[in-house]
């Protein structure tokens, strides 16, 4: 077997590029493999140029923008997800998509502030349709009262459009607007779900678009672009709220979360309805919030568990008319640093037969199934393409039948989109950061988050990466808010190629643009390294995972691998060059990671 890992070792030099047209094609066998090695090496002669992030499929590119907000302009997607059998070795139990039909282009921009400068991103944007062509006849009308489990089943999967899903028409115009044409599978699945009065539990991948998938039936009952036929007739809202009252309170575990999705709702309402929305985030100055609460009698506040506990107790904030909870990153929030935040909350936004409970993750531990029995009113699990009524979730958690139940991790293997690829780079501890510099060159990537555990760390990697060369700052929870949000602007616009960063950054963090995520440490478990990767490869884009460890730590990546349900292969990054090992190469083909790794080479 060594003599055979060494002949067919695979050595990818820089300056190649690969079509992965033909390369998904590639043979298992040995010989085969031997002549598709020939393969390379002439394709390579005929294509050089650097092995690339732009190289391997990740064509990153970023119309230069000319204004000034940095917004999402028209949208126009130029790549189709296409996805395999193998590309996903964890299948989900549902029927295999049959056909993605096409959406309107996606065409991703970003500013980069005064200068001018441009940055790279995918345009390989586009949202999943469901598989199942569903006769149109079978799909109900939606109804405006609470519907049962068999009403559900016959959801619009399938939607081409927002307006299929029961919106009213002003939210679908500014939905219009702001470039979102068509509702991506979990908005498909979840957003008539709880139009019909749901308590939901919503799981899908990282950057599938959760966060709009809870946001619109929410906007669609309460606020400025609400449905008013349905609001009249709601059986909630019987005239009692108060002039006060909050309608929606929306909790996220991190500040950057919070505020994102605070812009979130003021992008979809428009600049003239902004103050419908207040954020409520620790480490911003409270008396203010507390006074824009006053003020502008917002329906809705979006915060983290710690300062919208302390303003509730101290009178300010009235949320017992709340008709909507949303805990987003539920699982997170459960942990014992949120719970006397948590408790206080959950005491005061009604009884839960009064309101509609939403509660999100990527990741769903059964502990989460737990909390959605005893906070909500007879809920149900939303995932991409299914519905299914929490009591046949089974105490393992929300595990995809199809697959192998042995080493899987339930709540972290559905969580990692499919267009991510996953490769670990063995290398001495005093020579990570060198690592990390090389492998962003040898990638070529733009727009890169380093995760490590120890935030003193942190420091010290971005002085190193600097003098090497590498724009770099860091981002943690111990900064002021302005220093943050500077960073992130900053990092968003392109002016830091590298933000090294703590698990802060790994949940929720929304920056279409990175093309790279690193762990300078090894995550903690398979659920946050799921978090952590999902900070790239966002909505369909392509994206790529590498964890950088020592040898003595390769099996804990093998252990998550197993448990991920996702091929991690090794790689060195040597004279700016990305090699992938040949050994690996052979065991990969066995399980169709090779074609995967090859359709990157396009
Ligand atoms: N229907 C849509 N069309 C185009 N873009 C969309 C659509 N829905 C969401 N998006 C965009 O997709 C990106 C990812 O969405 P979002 O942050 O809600 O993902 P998520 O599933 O909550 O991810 P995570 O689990 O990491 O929190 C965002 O930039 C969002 O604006």
């Amino acid at each position: 077997m060594p003599a055979l890992a060494s002949t067919t070792r695979l050595l990818i030099l820089a300056g190649y590029s690969l079509p992965s047209q033909k390369l998904k094609f590639l043979p298992v066998s040995v010989s085969t493999w031997r002549h598709s090695v020939r393969f390379f090496s002439r394709v390579a002669k005929e294509h050089q140029g650097p092995l690339t992030l732009a190289s391997l499929g990740f064509s990153s590119q970023l119309e230069a923008t000319t204004g000034s907000t940095g917004k999402r302009s028209n949208v126009e997607n130029s790549v189709k997800l296409t996805r395999s059998p193998v590309d996903r070795p964890r299948s989900i139990a549902t029927p295999v998509v049959k056909a993605i039909t096409s959406v309107d282009d996606i065409e991703l921009e970003a500013t980069t502030g005064s200068k001018g400068k441009s940055r790279k991103v995918e345009k390989n944007v586009k949202p999943l349709r469901t598989p199942v062509d569903r006769p149109k006849s079978k799909v109900k009308p939606l109804g405006k009262t609470r519907g049962s489990v068999d009403d559900i089943e016959l959801a619009p999967f399938s939607a081409k459009s927002f307006s299929e899903l029961g919106l009213p028409p002003l939210l679908i115009e500014r939905l219009e607007s702001e470039g979102f044409k068509v509702p991506t599978d979990v908005q498909s699945a979840a957003i008539p779900t709880i139009l019909k009065d749901h308590d939901v539990v919503i799981q899908s991948y990282t950057g599938s678009g959760k966060t709009l998938a809870y946001l619109l039936p929410i906007l669609s009952r309460i606020g400025p672009l609400k449905d008013a036929n349905s609001t009249l007739k709601s059986k909630d809202d019987g005239g009692g709220k108060r002039k006060n009252d909050i309608e929606a309170v929306i909790v996220a575990p991190s500040r950057e979360l919070g505020m994102q999705i605070v812009r979130e709702v003021e992008n979809i309402l428009g600049p003239e309805n902004k103050r419908a929305v207040q954020q409520l985030v620790g480490g911003a100055n409270r008396s203010r919030q507390e006074e824009a609460l006053k003020k502008n009698k917002p329906v809705i506040v979006v915060g983290t568990p710690g300062r919208i506990a302390e303003i509730s107790a101290a009178g300010k904030l009235h949320t017992h008319g709340c008709r909507f909870l949303v805990l987003d990153e539920v699982d997170e929030l459960l942990s014992f640093n949120f719970r006397e935040a948590m408790r206080r909350i959950l005491d005061h936004v009604g009884r839960k037969s009064e309101r509609r409970t939403v509660l999100v993750s990527a990741t769903v531990p059964f502990a989460v199934i737990r909390a959605a029995r005893s906070w909500s009113d007879d809920p149900v699990l939303v995932q991409a393409k299914k519905v299914t009524p929490l009591e046949l979730v089974p105490p393992s958690g929300p595990v995809d039948s199809t697959q192998p139940a042995s080493d899987s991790n339930p709540s972290a293997s559905q969580s990692l989109p499919p267009s991510l690829k996953h490769y670990y780079s063995v290398v001495k501890l005093q020579h990570k950061v060198d690592a990390l510099r090389r492998c962003v060159h040898a990638m070529d990537a733009k727009c890169v988050i380093a995760f490590m555990n120890h935030t003193k760390q942190l420091k010290d990697v971005v002085y190193k990466l600097e003098a090497r060369g590498l724009n770099a700052a860091e981002l943690h929870g111990d900064l002021g808010k302005l220093g943050r949000s500077t960073i992130m602007k900053k990092f968003k616009n392109g002016e830091l190629r590298v933000l090294v960063t703590n698990e802060l950054s790994a949940r929720g963090l929304d920056i279409p643009e990175c093309d790279l995520v690193v762990n300078l440490d090894l995550p903690t478990d398979s659920v946050h390294y799921a978090h952590r990767a999902g900070r790239t490869g966002r909505l369909g884009r392509k994206g790529i995972v590498v964890t950088i460890c020592e040898e003595s730590q390769v099996f804990v990546v093998r252990k998550m691998e197993k448990q991920l349900g996702v091929a991690i292969h090794s790689c060195e990054f040597t004279e700016g060059k990305f090699v992938i090992d040949g050994e690996e190469k052979e065991e990969s083909t066995m399980d169709g990671g090779l074609m995967r790794r090859c359709s990157y080479r396009s």
